[in-house]
């Protein structure tokens, strides 16, 4: 039998059969398609409590408490305001990581905790968080996705483990990542917690740690690759297509950089993809630079940039400070690459080695004496700017921070990666090794350090991400431009205030945070109408005041 909405040119969420919404894909499904009896019901007393979605724990009023079989369940001190509250309050005083991974601590939920998290996650497995997509289900991914409970989904953030952050291959645990950022993508970004789907691609692990660990949760097989593994994705990639439209963000994330490139390429021009270790990085980046301008002076193109690390983050950071320097001067982005130079771990990245380097890698290969360490690679370019996004821990040694401060006044210095052990250098190494005046930010989160008597505050740069996806989804974005990425850098970087300049910081910090989003989500949808690759007509006349209206707000609603 042929489909019915497909024959109809229909869209299948579409209503059909007597006017009700197909959301669950009944009547357009085919004789062979499976369906899910899904069945409606009315949660009550301890199933209530069990219920993440709808327990408000202590807050349950005395009234819900008796409508809805509460009685003694609870403890009877009472809570009335935002969720988390009382969690905050009952669970602080005890808290280690893995408890803020369960939800109670917003500020931890990413970079570093979600390392430990993913490290852990077989042995603090509790109930499913996302869907697990592996070989087994080849064939049925798309009768997958429909086992998932919620129907309308606007964005996937999707991982297969194999770099997971700073701390390599794990496999199918990696899953803390996508729940990781999504509950960020929540928290700052207002996007709402059903719309968000985290995905775990399962194809083995190369991690013999893992294969040996009997709490490992995923598939007991070294990792597949080449047609297995490309068959497996597009299906993945076709199923969501096919059962949430063209719209649904797909995020790759923390996938390793010889499937990263290759995914983003292919799929870039067929869905709405996004790799956020490429490109969310680098627009994020892109703003704390842009904004450290106000406190060295100069334009990008009187910069020089060093690279610690010429992978994904890297090279997308790399590729989108040489297109706004462009953009800026005019001149071909052939040569405003020039002024970036990478180290990865054979050293500099020269027009010698070009033959054997991996694609992303070519361009950035200037013609120079071959270089092998950080150290004489810093003394030789003398860069203003130097980035860390290599996963290795402590490679800013004092020496490189010193030699950074002997040739710049204000020497910028980005240790991004993640998590805090994997971290270039620390921000007390930083602050000391440059005498007070590194310009300094991270990945993952430090605390102000105090040096001769003056309290210098981190930026903190990872929590930045999820402002620019509202961009895409408030206009109903169908692809990814460079430009928005610009765009948002842009409004990032415009919202430092000279407060925070003076307290050294090149990025924003949480407060009204909710409004910087907005801001930036509306910069990235002004440039989608720009480009004509914004789908919702007629443009919101006020774009900032759209966004807000876009966003989820984490209240406790009423129950009968
Ligand atoms: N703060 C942030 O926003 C983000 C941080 N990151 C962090 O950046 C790190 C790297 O991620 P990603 O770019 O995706 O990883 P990739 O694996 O794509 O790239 C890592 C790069 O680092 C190089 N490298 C590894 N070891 C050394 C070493 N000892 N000396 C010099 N270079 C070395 C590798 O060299 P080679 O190619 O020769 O192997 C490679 O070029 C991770 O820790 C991740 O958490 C990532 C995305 C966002
Ligand atoms: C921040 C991030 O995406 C990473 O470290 O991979
Ligand atoms: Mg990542």
């Amino acid at each position: 039998m042929r489909d019915e909405a497909s024959v109809l040119d229909l869209d299948p969420k579409s209503t059909v059969a007597g006017g009700v919404r197909d959301v669950y894909g009944e009547d357009t499904a085919t004789e062979d398609q499976f369906v899910t009896p899904w069945t409606l019901s009315v949660a009550a007393g301890y199933s209530l409590l069990r219920d993440p979605h709808h327990n408000k724990g202590l807050a349950f009023n005395d009234k819900e408490r008796d409508a809805h079989y509460l009685r003694g369940l609870l403890p009877c001190s009472g809570f009335s305001g935002a969720p988390g509250e009382e969690t905050d309050a009952h669970y602080s005083p005890v808290s280690t990581s893995i408890a803020k991974v369960h939800g109670h601590d917003g500020s931890s939920v990413y970079t570093p905790t979600v390392g430990e998290a993913c490290q852990k996650y077989g042995r603090i497995f509790g109930r499913p968080q996302g869907l697990y997509i592996s070989f087994k289900e080849k064939g049925r991914i798309l009768e997958v996705l429909r086992n998932w409970p919620e129907k309308n989904i606007q964005v996937i953030v999707v991982t297969d483990g194999e770099r997971i952050l700073g701390l390599g291959d794990l496999g199918c645990q990696g899953m803390g990542i996508p729940v990781g950022k999504l509950s960020l993508y929540t928290a700052l970004g207002g996007v709402r917690p059903s719309a968000c789907l985290p995905v775990t691609i399962d194809v083995g692990t190369n991690n013999e740690k893992l294969l040996n660990d009997e709490f490992y949760i995923g598939l007991r097989q070294r990792r597949a690759t080449g047609q297995e593994y490309s068959e497996l994705l597009h299906e993945f990639m076709s199923a969501v297509k096919q059962n949430y439209g063209e719209r649904v963000l797909i995020q790759f994330e923390d996938f390793a950089n010889h499937n990263a490139f290759d995914l983003l390429a292919k799929y870039g021009t067929t869905h709405l993809v996004f790799n956020d270790d490429i490109q969310g990085t680098a627009s994020v980046v892109l703003a704390g630079l842009v904004a450290a301008l106000n406190l060295v002076g100069g334009t990008l193109a009187d910069h020089r940039f060093l690279f610690l690390g010429a992978g994904e983050a890297g090279t997308g950071i790399a590729e989108l400070i040489a297109l706004e320097m462009s953009k800026q001067t005019n001149m071909p982005v052939e040569e405003t690459r020039k002024k970036i130079w990478l180290v990865d771990s054979k050293g500099l990245i020269v027009s010698s080695r070009k033959e054997s380097l991996q694609h992303f890698k070519k361009p950035w290969a200037h013609e120079h004496e071959p270089i092998k360490t950080l150290l004489d690679a810093v003394n030789d370019i003398k860069p203003t700017v130097l980035i860390g996004t290599s996963g290795v821990g402590r490679t800013f040694t004092k020496e490189v921070v010193e030699a950074m401060a002997s040739f710049n006044e204000r020497p910028i210095i980005l240790a991004l990666s993640n998590p805090t052990s994997q971290s270039e250098c620390t921000a007390e190494e930083a602050y000391t090794w440059s005498e007070g005046r590194a310009i300094f930010a991270s990945g993952s989160p430090f605390a102000p350090v105090e040096y001769e008597g003056k309290v210098y505050v981190p930026g903190k740069q990872c929590i930045h991400f999820p402002r620019i996806w509202s961009g895409f989804d408030n206009v109903c974005t169908i692809r990814v431009h460079d430009d928005m990425l610009l765009a948002a850098s842009e409004a990032l970087a415009a919202q430092v205030t000279q407060e925070n300049f003076d307290k050294g910081l090149i990025y924003p910090p949480f407060a009204n945070i909710r409004n910087i989003s907005a801001q930036i989500a509306a910069n990235v949808a002004t440039k989608a109408y720009e480009l004509g690759l914004a789908t919702r007509l007629p443009q919101p006349k006020d774009l900032v005041k759209y966004a807000e209206s876009c966003m989820y707000s984490p209240a406790y609603r009423s129950y009968r």
